[in-house]
């Protein structure tokens, strides 16, 4: 791989070890997926800050880059943190090392306002800006919706990334490579969450890789819409290692290159199958993390009705943090449908149920219309997820 003199510089040690050695995990990481050079990043995204995912040796890890004095070169967001961090456990160790986590990460130079899986509501990139994104939704949704470049990379990738503030040029970042696989047709209206991510977790078993995406979606306004495409989107990310979905008349033209003679394949609704018999009282909301325009639409009777049908009385709900805004309001709206339906309301910024152990926290099964929280929540939190028609 070709590095310029800076770059070599770093990678001979001058800059000291942590730049060193990331820079080394950079360009192997390159060198193995072909790349011929390094590119600048404008924006990080790191993964791997639930306690529950990363245990005492990751906080380890993160302490001692810390220690040998690593700060990120770019702008970098982090993934939410388990309800640890909210000190929801009883055990006070486990509340303990998650706080150390977020805290470790702050003083890495992460964004305090971050800690979401959908950090391009925190900053949201242009068409055309080369990422190093970890997080799976996030990655499919910059690459298919916003135009924008970047692998799918690990936790530590991303984080190397970030100290060194580039990547290598490989995979996602070339547009040569952003070709559909197989086009796929909807043979139905897209017009709920849950059917949204039934559709996506599909296609995430059908695809070779890159699909291009033909559908009709009937979305009441454009909160409902990015809605039913985020968690499409990260459906298909949760049952493929897929980074990308070309969807027709919405990913900006130019990040990608067509090829007529690919497959074609067809999906029906009967085939998008959901009869999970399990129930619950709660019902969560927010994976991938809700904004605040998404849930005002969802806190609306329309929908309250639907939850009280389904015996639901609390709903927690996962948002970008940067809802803590429209705080007022959004207190207002939850005392209106306290007093009017008997729900409770938890709105948990910054949070991330599916990475928690709920089992710890009583939640034995919970409802939720998203694919994603569908497809990880039992092995990653013991909770059974069951679907609602949302
Ligand atoms: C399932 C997933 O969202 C878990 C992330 O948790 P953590 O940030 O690695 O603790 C990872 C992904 O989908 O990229």
């Amino acid at each position: 791989m070709y590095l310029n003199a800076i770059e070599e510089k770093i990678l001979s040690g001058e800059y000291g070890e942590v730049l060193r050695k990331a820079m080394e995990v950079v360009v192997k990481v390159g060198e193995v997926l072909g790349a011929e050079r390094l590119i600048d990043i404008t924006h990080a995204h790191i993964s791997g800050v639930s306690y529950f995912n990363i245990g005492d040796d990751g906080l380890e890890f993160l302490k001692d880059l810390k220690q040998r004095g690593a700060k990120v070169r770019v702008y970098t967001t982090a993934n939410p943190y388990s309800l640890a961090g909210l000190s929801l456990y009883k055990d006070e160790n486990i509340n303990k090392k998650q706080i150390e986590i977020i805290k470790t990460l702050i003083e890495l130079g992460i964004d305090p306002g971050s800690f979401t899986c959908t950090p391009y509501e925190i900053r949201r990139p242009s068409i055309g800006e080369h990422l190093a994104w970890a997080e799976s939704s996030a990655v499919i949704y910059a690459n298919s919706l916003l135009g924008a470049f970047t692998n799918r990379e690990s936790g530590i990738t991303a984080l190397m990334s970030a100290l060194i503030g580039k990547t290598y040029d490989a995979g996602m970042h070339r547009v040569e490579n952003r070709v559909a696989t197989e086009e796929i047709h909807i043979q139905f209206d897209i017009d709920s969450i849950l059917f949204a991510s039934l559709l996506g977790l599909y296609i995430g078993r059908v695809t070779k890789g890159i699909p291009y995406i033909k559908a009709r979606y009937r979305a009441e306004n454009n909160a409902m819409l990015n809605l039913f495409l985020k968690n499409m989107l990260a459906s298909i990310a949760s049952t493929s290692n897929s980074s990308m979905a070309i969807l027709d008349s919405i990913t900006p033209p130019n990040t990608f290159k067509r090829d007529d003679h690919i497959e074609k394949i067809s999906i029906d609704e009967k085939e998008l199958k959901y009869d999970v018999a399990c129930q619950s009282d709660t019902l969560l909301l927010g994976c991938p993390h809700l904004s605040y325009e998404e849930i005002m639409t969802l806190f609306r009777s329309k929908y309250m009705e639907i939850f009280k049908r389904y015996g639901i009385n609390k709903i927690v709900v996962t948002a970008v943090s940067n809802i803590i805004r429209y705080d007022v309001e959004i207190k207002e709206v939850i005392r209106r449908i306290r007093a009017m339906y008997n729900i409770d309301i938890e709105v948990l910024p910054g949070a991330c149920a599916v990475v928690s152990n709920l089992k710890m926290l009583k939640i034995e099964s919970i409802y939720t219309p998203h694919g994603k929280a569908l497809h990880y929540l039992y092995n990653l939190s013991g909770a059974m997820p069951c679907s609602i028609n949302v």
